[in-house]
């Protein structure tokens, strides 16, 4: 499904209306529908309900107009609270109606507020902005939205909640709080991305009769089993090891054994035929012998940690592999920081980039320009923080478009990006795809490891970088789900996430 931007679905309005000739006010009409047919569908008799619609100027505004004019029909209380009489020309149409049906529609200042906190509402119905709020929220629209966030109704959001920016899913200022959000055509970035997901309660999706043939290809994508491509993971009958990769991970040291064998046991267990552990002894030797499928190639390694000599003593069996997975917990140093650059420098093989190697990237301005040469498929996988340290920014500025973050990162190093967070972004520099599964109980350490494993293995069965990281991100997070249909999220633990990998891979390829 296309996740849309503000713009985008400006000129999907614009076309079906100018060049398909749908007057603006149908698709009002349409839209306020839709949310007054859920409205009705979640509470049935709406009798007793005591109801108040918020609506703006815009034509937000407008379909709360609808929905009150439905809503009217249904119960005996319902209170329209206006900011302005002027309001969009569409919406005109639908406010004067309501006047004709003799409606309580009041203008709302200081005082009514005041005496808002006094009554009580069974529904809210916000349509106070949509995909045209432009700025940070302020004076009586900032106190209305304070209000419905502090009374008790149950509240409906119009297309967005009001205040949060269509385009980030960020808040301008204030935003609303709501419990069930109807939007229209497809979801908005701000519909998807958080904090905006959380503050749209959940989130419906309605069509209000624009046709499909005004929609332009869109980049962006909400990441679903459709979209994956999953033919690759069949298993002709006549195939051995030597056919599903050969994985070397380059992880570990004595400080963060644990993350090594994580992202190992993961490539074993996401398919691949043959996986070598590359790490120092001292991290082998905690682990080694839990794991029988993982071949362990111990690096000669100083206080703990690789060494670049012990490494280039390795480096031509590592050649001979079909993928590397490099950085998982093996420190930041001078030594790891070589064994990236020389990799770089004489190896052609896919490689993925995690940890203490995206560490070398923000350090290192040499790595970065040869990663950007680096001709065989690359994929990187940051987190907020690393995605910031490469970029030089605050962790906050990556927070604030993550979209555009996972862009720059991809289209800087010529790479696939996964930009991992509570909503998983991934990209080629061209398309881009939001993970909305997983859950916080993947909020843990070790998390990550896991899906450098998945992504690793999944690329050494000869998949695209982009089909790799989709099919990835998507395996790792819906393994964390179904253990949720069991688990609480406080005792999910990332070595769990690789054993339900059984689950997730039997659900993705059986449907
Ligand atoms: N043809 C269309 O465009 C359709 C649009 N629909 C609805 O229309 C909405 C978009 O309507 P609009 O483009 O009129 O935009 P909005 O209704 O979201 O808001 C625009 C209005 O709010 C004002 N405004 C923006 N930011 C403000 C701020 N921070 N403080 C105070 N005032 C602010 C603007 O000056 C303008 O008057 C959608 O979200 C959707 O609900 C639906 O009716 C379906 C069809
Ligand atoms: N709240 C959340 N909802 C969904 N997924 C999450 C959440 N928090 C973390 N994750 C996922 O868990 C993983 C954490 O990775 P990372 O931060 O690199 O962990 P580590 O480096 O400790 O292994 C990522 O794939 C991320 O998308
Ligand atoms: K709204």
């Amino acid at each position: 499904m296309y996740v849309l931007t503000s713009e985008q679905m400006k000129q999907i309005d614009k076309k079906a209306t100018s060049e398909i000739g749908i007057p603006e006010v149908v698709l009002m009409e349409n839209a306020g529908f839709c949310v007054f047919e859920e409205i009705k569908r979640d509470l049935g008799d709406l009798k007793q309900k005591r109801i108040a619609v918020f609506c703006g100027k815009g034509n937000n505004g407008g379909d709360g107009f609808v929905v009150a004019r439905y809503l009217l029909e249904q119960s005996d209380n319902v209170q329209i609270f206006i900011f302005d009489e002027n309001v969009s020309a569409s919406s005109k149409v639908f406010l004067n109606i309501l006047k004709n049906l003799s409606a309580n529609i009041q203008v709302l200042n200081e005082e009514l507020l005041a005496r808002l906190y006094h009554e009580r509402f069974d529904i809210i119905v916000d349509g106070i902005f949509g995909i045209g709020l432009v700025r940070d929220v302020e004076g009586l629209y900032r106190k209305v939205i304070e209000y419905i966030n502090s009374s008790e109704a149950y509240v409906y959001s119009i297309d967005i909640p009001s205040g949060v920016c269509s385009d980030t899913g960020q808040i301008k200022g204030v935003a609303v709080k709501a419990n069930k959000t109807i939007t229209f055509m497809y979801p908005k970035i701000g519909n998807i991305l958080y904090p905006g997901a959380y503050l749209c309660g959940k989130l419906i999706v309605k069509d209000i009769g624009i046709p499909e043939k005004v929609v332009e290809k869109i980049s962006t994508k909400i990441l679903s089993r459709e979209e994956l491509n999953i033919e690759k993971l069949y298993r002709y009958p006549d195939t051995h090891k030597g056919d599903y990769g050969k994985v070397g991970v380059v992880a570990g040291s004595k400080f963060f054994p644990g993350a090594s064998v994580l992202c190992a046991n993961a490539c074993v267990k996401s398919g691949c035929g043959l996986c070598f552990l590359f790490s120092p002894i001292e991290s082998l030797s905690l682990h080694n012998f839990r794991n029988p499928e993982i071949i362990t190639v111990a690096i000669e390694s100083k206080d703990g940690v690789v060494t670049f000599e012990g490494f280039k003593q390795k480096e031509e069996f590592l050649k001979r592999l079909d993928v590397i997975a490099f950085g998982c917990g093996l420190t930041s140093s001078v030594e790891v920081e070589k064994i990236l650059i020389h990799i770089l420098k004489n190896f052609q093989i896919p490689i993925v980039i995690d940890a203490d190697g995206l560490n070398v990237l923000a350090n290192n301005k040499e790595a970065q320009t040869l990663l950007h040469e680096y001709k065989a498929p690359k994929i990187l996988t940051p987190h907020y923080k690393e995605a910031s340290r490469i970029l030089s920014c605050d962790v906050s500025e990556v927070a604030k478009n993550p979209l555009d973050v996972a862009l720059q990162l991809s289209k800087k190093f010529d790479c696939v990006c996964i930009l991992k967070g509570a909503r998983t972004i991934i990209t080629d520099g061209n398309n881009i795809y939001i993970n909305i599964l997983g859950n916080p109980g993947m909020a843990k350490g070790g998390s990550g490891d896991v899906l450098t494993g998945i992504v690793t293995a999944i690329l050494a069965q000869g998949y695209s970088g982009l089909d790799a990281a989709k099919l990835a991100v998507y395996l790792h997070s819906l393994s964390a789900d179904i253990l949720l249909e069991r688990k609480s999220m406080q005792t999910i633990l990332p070595s769990e996430i690789i054993e339900n990998l059984d689950f997730a891979f039997k659900r993705v390829i059986e449907g």
